[in-house]
């Protein structure tokens, strides 16, 4: 069966890509003509009264992209200004053309002095895939001074300052109103700092061969709403609650008992048959008042649980834990139980704490649901280390603990040990708030219990928490956003098609 979502590269691929699409062509600078053209018919569509347009070009082929869309420009009458660093003309034998063409058209070239002309459209074509370090203080002035422009911004490529591989900002990055990007998608413009920088995306594969694409090794899978579908199948009718599996969430310190009532409400409300919850505070009473469907039992030790053990086809363990002596007891004691019985385990907020303090090996089928403060403590390094590269971090954290990762935060990423990590297209900043993770983890348990192996119950988990979250918000907006709200949602977003 065909793999859900869509291929994103990194850019070794990309150049892999470029590297087999220039094949065989007579001129190496097709593709650079093909990407300026490209790139002035994306701005006429998008801002057809621009008149006035500054393209800021770098020293490389991004440049030259830049300097093909600036002749563009003239040739259709536009007052275009090139604008560049001094010391950054053009380097490479293909942008030295491009900008020798635009100016034997009269094209003009201006260089930076601190602030950019006045302009309608701002182009930046400043870098691309090219960026190799952090910007320099001249460079930094010009990024900043795109971003401040007040005009309309089309990166070419990328967001000049933007890892397309990481995702991550050293120093300044351009934020740009729309992103042009060329040849294949790339994943570095979907996690982290790049949905702050890309604004919209657009793609242009400039007419190469499907197979230059398809030949390339993915760096990511993107997933978005549409793909739900492809876990979420309609139930046989002839069904019974056995056949939606059992859940047994393990949480709730005294004062954290709202995580483990999150969890249990978002298990029932993702399709598992029969939710159990193990909890010790005093939040009995209101956890069976908002869900008189979930069976609670108060309990100490995990000895307390055989019968809920047994019975369950997965534990998660960690919503509101703790790391008291009672969190420490459950952990251990679950840890060891799962193992000695290979039960299914998600493993999320302090579950995960009390796991990179006591390390040990996990069973198999675990599934970790770190944000970056707990992937940081995972991996013993700093949080700005895992943002620093979101897509490095999901895979070393799923080889570190030979287990199913997501890694949640802007652009969540899911990794299996050695596989190739799965983006999340959807969710929004709504989402960061306190007890939305434990909604996470109460989906993956369900899809856990129906039968999903945990890899596929990691994705579609985070992909429908992700899609209830951008239908939440859609309905109220994104700030004050609660994880009840999604909670009320997920049951309409589990059933793709059944409201059609
Ligand atoms: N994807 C494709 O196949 C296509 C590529 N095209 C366009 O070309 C760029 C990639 O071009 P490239 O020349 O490799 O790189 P860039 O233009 O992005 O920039 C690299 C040059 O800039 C210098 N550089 C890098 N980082 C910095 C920095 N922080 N400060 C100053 N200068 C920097 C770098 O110099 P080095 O010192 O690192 O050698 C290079 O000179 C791609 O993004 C597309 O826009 C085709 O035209 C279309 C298809
Ligand atoms: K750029």
């Amino acid at each position: 069966m065909a793999l859900p979502g869509d291929p994103l590269y990194d850019t070794a691929a990309l150049r892999a890509i470029e590297a087999s699409a220039l094949a065989g062509q007579a001129d190496p600078a097709i593709l650079m003509q093909r990407a300026g053209r490209a790139g002035w018919q994306m701005a006429r569509r998008c801002w057809p009264d621009a008149r006035r347009i500054a393209v800021v070009c770098g020293p490389g082929n991004n440049g030259g992209d830049g300097y093909v869309l600036a002749l563009q420009a003239l040739q259709a009458g536009m007052d275009v200004r090139v604008v560049r660093l001094e010391s950054q003309a053009p380097r490479t034998e293909a942008a030295q053309a491009m900008c020798a063409a635009f100016e034997t058209a009269g094209g003009r070239i201006v260089h930076f002095d601190g602030a950019l002309p006045a302009a309608d459209l701002v182009i930046d074509a400043l870098f691309g895939i090219g960026l190799s370090r952090a910007p320099d203080d001249a460079t930094t002035a010009l990024i900043e001074a795109i971003s401040g422009h007040g005009a309309p911004v089309l990166a070419l490529d990328t967001p000049s300052g933007l890892s397309a591989d990481r995702g991550s900002v050293a120093g300044a990055a351009v934020v740009a109103t729309r992103t042009l990007q060329f040849l294949a998608p790339q994943l570095g413009l979907r996690t982290g700092d790049g949905p702050d920088h890309a604004g919209a995306l657009s793609l242009d594969t400039l007419g190469i061969a499907r197979t230059c694409v398809t030949d390339a090794r993915p760096a990511a899978r993107r997933v978005d709403t549409h793909d739900l579908a492809h876990w979420l199948k309609p139930r046989r009718r002839n069904a019974h609650k056995g056949r939606h599996g059992r859940v047994l969430c393990i949480g709730g310190d005294h004062s954290t008992g709202g995580a483990v009532l999150l969890a249990a409400g978002a298990a029932l409300r993702a399709g598992a048959g029969l939710v159990e919850v193990a909890t010790q505070g005093a939040h009995v009473a209101p956890l069976l008042a908002r869900w008189p469907e979930a069976m609670v039992r108060r309990t100490d030790n995990v000895s307390a649980l055989a019968g809920a053990f047994e019975a369950a086809d997965v534990v998660a363990l960690g919503p509101g834990l703790g790391r008291g002596a009672w969190g420490h007891t459950l952990f251990e004691e679950t840890l060891d139980a799962a193992t000695a019985n290979d039960r299914p385990l998600v493993l999320d907020a302090d579950a995960l704490n009390l796991l990179a303090a006591r390390p040990r090996t996990l069973p198999a089928g675990v599934v970790l649901t770190p944000h970056p403060g707990e992937a940081a403590r995972l991996l013993g390094v700093d949080t700005a280390d895992i943002q620093r590269d979101r897509p490095a971090a999901v895979r070393a954290l799923a080889a570190r603990w030979n287990a199913v990762v997501v890694l949640k935060g802007a652009g969540s990423l899911v990794c299996a040990p050695g596989g190739v990590p799965w983006l999340i297209d959807a969710g929004n900043p709504g989402m960061a708030t306190g007890g939305m993770g434990d909604v996470l983890t109460g989906i993956i348990a369900a899809l856990r219990a129906q039968g999903h192996g945990a890899e596929d119950a990691a994705v579609c988990a985070a992909l429908l928490h992700a899609v209830a979250g951008d239908r939440a918000a859609a309905q109220g907006g994104e700030r004050g956003l609660l994880p009840g709200d999604l909670i009320d949602i997920l049951r309409a977003c589990a059933n793709p098609g059944a409201h059609a």
